[in-house]
């Protein structure tokens, strides 16, 4: 920052389009330059020329936009200081409820040890110097992720880390050693998800590798080729390939059993010949690999199929951006070696109820953390806002919507606690057949959830809710997209319901 100094009569003299200047939070800026380009017009500068205009700037701007246009800052008044707390990339919010309860002291946590604190930190300054940055760009582009992100991910363990705890991560010094491969759990697997999911772009959330987050888990668990798989962790896990999954299709979409997509044994039995078609593959338009659902003779068998050129990808626009790399897939009689078989031959729902369930958690991490970043833009807006003489935060209908958001926040927030917690006592197997109910829960109880704060959110900010630029933009982007937690992995609906039938086959037999 310029560390020049002005009196305020000073400023008051620099009052026209000549030599234009204002004040804003104890800091002097000089507009001169910058009023032809300004995005709100050069007839609002010209009516604050001269004067301090604070309150008029927070009430139309994000903060980032001054930290965005610094160079116009010449100096600061002379004997005051700055208010406003510019927050450094490891900072925690100072905003009531903006971090989770084990963030926010005093309050503590039986969950967290400090390997868990000191991966948050870390996670908060990457996400914050390294995804956020990108994220914001390539969700106004549209295009795909950077090579140059993937490899930093890569080179901190970041990609590996995203598949959950597991012997792929022994012996590997975490983020710069924040963690050991040994001690991560499924806690730090939250930190991660829940930390990156600040990058406040939920297609770029998608693009940022969400395909391998669920597919290369099956991989690593099903596989039985033991040298075939060791080459395509080392590819995925090194940034040099992407892997998504291939599930869903246009005639089935949570009903895995619909699926018309077929793989036909050669006669010789080395090959699968498969033929059909996915719909909505997030990530498939860059990926290399594709774990893929088909029907075999007697069943349903799950296929790792690497891309060549009778695998055709094309774009499928949906109302995030398209940065997530939605794609229309068709598999025309591609050949694939028979050992690239996960799992057993005609037993593939196996391998997808087992792979589900730590994606639908990990979309639980994300969406229950991104409610609370909504409210926080909530809390923020509605306390520096002035309508009608007051703040809104000062009129009792928004301090009940206030509540009901954090209400939520906190116990969606408790509920994947629990559940996390019972993740790490549990074997993977044990995980596979028993949390499957309890997840199914957790997620269409999240996305009720971001439901109602969605609504709320876009009431509190009015037609800046709608807005894609300014000060509702992160509340305009959920609002649009927080469906995609409530379809993707499963719709809302039937995952409650697996919940209750899983709840009803462990009914006792007599009446009670
Ligand atoms: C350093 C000084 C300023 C900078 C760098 C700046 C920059 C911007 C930018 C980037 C936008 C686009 C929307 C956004 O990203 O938030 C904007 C919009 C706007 N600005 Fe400024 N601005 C400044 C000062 C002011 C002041 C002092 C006023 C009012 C008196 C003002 C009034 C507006 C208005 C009315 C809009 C349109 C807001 C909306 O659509 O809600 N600006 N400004």
């Amino acid at each position: 920052m310029a560390s020049k100094t002005f009196s305020r009569k000073e400023v008051s003299t620099h009052n026209n389009v000549d030599s234009l200047w204002c004040i804003i939070d104890h800091k002097v800026y000089d507009l001169t330059d910058f009023v032809d380009a300004h995005p709100g017009g050069n007839v609002v500068l010209e009516q604050i020329a001269g004067t301090d205009a604070t309150d008029a700037f927070y009430n139309l701007h994000r903060q980032e936009v001054l930290a965005k246009y610094r160079d116009l800052c010449i100096g600061t008044v002379e004997g005051e200081t700055p208010e406003v707390i510019e927050l450094g990339p490891t900072d925690l919010s100072t905003v009531p409820y903006a971090e989770p309860l084990w963030l926010r002291p005093p309050y503590k946590s039986p969950y967290y040890n400090d390997s868990h604190r000191r991966l948050q930190k870390v996670m908060r300054e990457f996400t914050n110097l390294h995804v956020y940055p990108e994220a914001q760009q390539k969700e106004q582009d549209g295009t795909y992720i950077s090579q140059e992100l993937i490899d930093k991910m890569a080179a901190n363990g970041l990609l590996a880390m995203r598949l959950g705890p597991g012997a792929h991560l022994h012996g590997k010094e975490l983020m710069g050693g924040a963690v050991k491969g040994e001690e991560f759990d499924y806690f730090h697997d939250m930190i991660v998800a829940q930390e990156m999911v600040r990058s406040k772009a939920r297609g770029f959330q998608d693009g940022n590798m969400a395909g391998m987050v669920i597919s290369l888990t099956a991989v690593q668990s099903w596989l039985g080729d033991k040298a075939l798989k060791a080459k395509v962790n080392e590819e995925v896990l090194s940034g040099k390939k992407k892997i998504c999954l291939a599930i869903t299709e246009a005639f089935a979409g949570s009903d895995v059993a619909g699926i018309r997509t077929t793989a036909t044994k050669t006669p010789d039995g080395k090959h699968y010949i498969i033929s059909g078609t996915k719909k909505w593959i997030t990530n498939g338009m860059f990926c290399d690999y594709f774990v893929t659902g088909c029907r075999t003779e007697k069943g349903f068998s799950v296929i790792l199929i690497p891309r060549d050129d009778n695998v055709e990808t094309t774009k499928i626009k949906t109302s995030y951006s398209p940065t997530a790399a939605t794609s229309f897939v068709q598999f025309d009689k591609v050949k694939v070696p028979v050992n690239y078989l996960l799992g057993e031959e005609h037993k593939g729902f196996a391998v997808i109820m087992s792979n589900f369930n730590h994606e639908r958690w990990n979309m639980c991490c994300a969406v229950i953390r991104s409610m609370r970043t909504i409210t926080e833009e909530c809390f923020k807006w509605a306390n520096q806002r002035i309508l009608f003489g007051k703040r809104l935060i000062d009129q009792p209908v928004i301090r009940q919507k206030l509540a009901r958001m954090i209400s939520y926040c906190e116990s969606n927030q408790a509920y994947l606690e629990a559940i996390t917690h019972e993740m790490n006592s549990l074997t993977y197997a044990e995980i596979s057949k028993k949390m499957g109910g309890p997840i199914g829960f957790l997620k269409s109880f999240a996305t009720r959830s971001a439901h109602e704060i969605a609504d709320d959110a876009v009431n509190i900010f009015g037609g800046r809710g709608l807005t894609q630029t300014g000060m509702g933009r992160y509340v305009e982007m959920f609002h649009r997209t927080y469906k995609f937690d409530a379809i993707l992995g499963g719709a809302e609906e039937v995952l409650a319901d697996l919940g209750v039938r899983q709840a009803m086959k462990q009914m006792p037999k007599s009446m009670l």
